[in-house]
């Protein structure tokens, strides 16, 4: 079997005495899009900040390709390939939409400028912004400040910036929360596009997208995994049912 590109192993996280992450195992496969289920305080989006370093786990460990990620910061995980969004939108307002993906792409690759190297990186780097502008349907759009368009797009726009460094594991923190229907369609496909060969963890909470997007879902409840598995089959668990997908799926219609 071929090295997990996520691999999580007694991760636990208390807050104070409040131990929210109650020891979590889970293996998420090389180009596997998984979705993190659960109802409101679960512990997903403190799962997803162990997951990224933003927080240290109070125990246990979690692996990036096989690579134990104990004690890195946020950035050096991010330069192994693992990149997030934000459930806040996370873009510079009045630069333009093509400013910001070349930002995130310089970022990506380390900002180290020297005048003999300028001029071909420079257009390396105009290249590179632009096929992520095309995979984001944003190239219309390239010359507006990003404070200016849509939510939706702004969105588009933060998944664009997540993406933009060619991470292969790409967590994505409710990205379609606050949308409309039609909006959550757009974007669901844009994922949809822009994961293909990579691995997507994401945290969602609308039960259309995830049951469109997801291989496998995991079901967090009260900070524990109560089951893992591929769409049907998380679907059908009594156990799932009970603590949260009845009421999520009725919420839905
Ligand atoms: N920094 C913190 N300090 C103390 N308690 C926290 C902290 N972050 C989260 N918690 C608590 O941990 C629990 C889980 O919160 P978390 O935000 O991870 O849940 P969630 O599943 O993402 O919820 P939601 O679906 O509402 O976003 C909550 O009870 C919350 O109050």
């Amino acid at each position: 079997m071929s090295t997990p590109a996520l691999e999580l192993n007694g991760l636990k996280k208390s807050f104070g005495k409040a131990e929210i992450i109650r020891g979590i195992d889970l293996s998420i496969g090389q180009s596997e899009r998984h979705a993190i289920i659960g109802p409101n305080g679960a512990g997903k989006s403190t799962l997803f900040n162990l997951i990224t370093a933003r927080f240290a786990p109070t125990s246990g460990t979690v692996k990036l390709h096989g690579e134990d990620l104990t004690g890195l910061q946020p950035f050096q995980i991010n330069r192994k390939g693992l990149s997030r969004s934000f459930q806040i939108t996370n873009i510079f307002p009045k630069m333009s939409v093509f400013e910001n993906v070349r930002c995130a792409l310089l970022w990506s690759q380390g900002y180290k400028y020297s005048f003999w190297n300028l001029v071909s990186r420079s257009r390396d780097l105009t290249a590179g912004t632009e096929a992520i502008l095309e995979q984001i349907n944003l190239t219309a759009r390239r010359d507006l400040p990003a404070g200016t368009l849509s939510y939706a797009e702004q969105r588009a726009l933060e998944i664009g910036i997540t993406i933009a460094g060619g991470a292969d594991v790409i967590m994505l923190d409710e990205p379609t929360a606050g949308m409309s229907h039609s909006e959550t369609d757009y974007i669901t496909d844009l994922i949809m596009r822009v994961t293909e060969n990579k691995t997507l963890v994401m945290v969602e909470h609308d039960m259309g997208v995830v049951f469109g997007l997801a291989d496998r879902i995991s079901v967090l409840v009260y900070g524990e995994i109560i089951a893992t598995g591929r769409p049907e089959e998380v679907r059908g668990d009594p156990k799932v049912q009970e603590a949260y997908l009845g009421a999520a799926l009725e919420a839905e219609h």
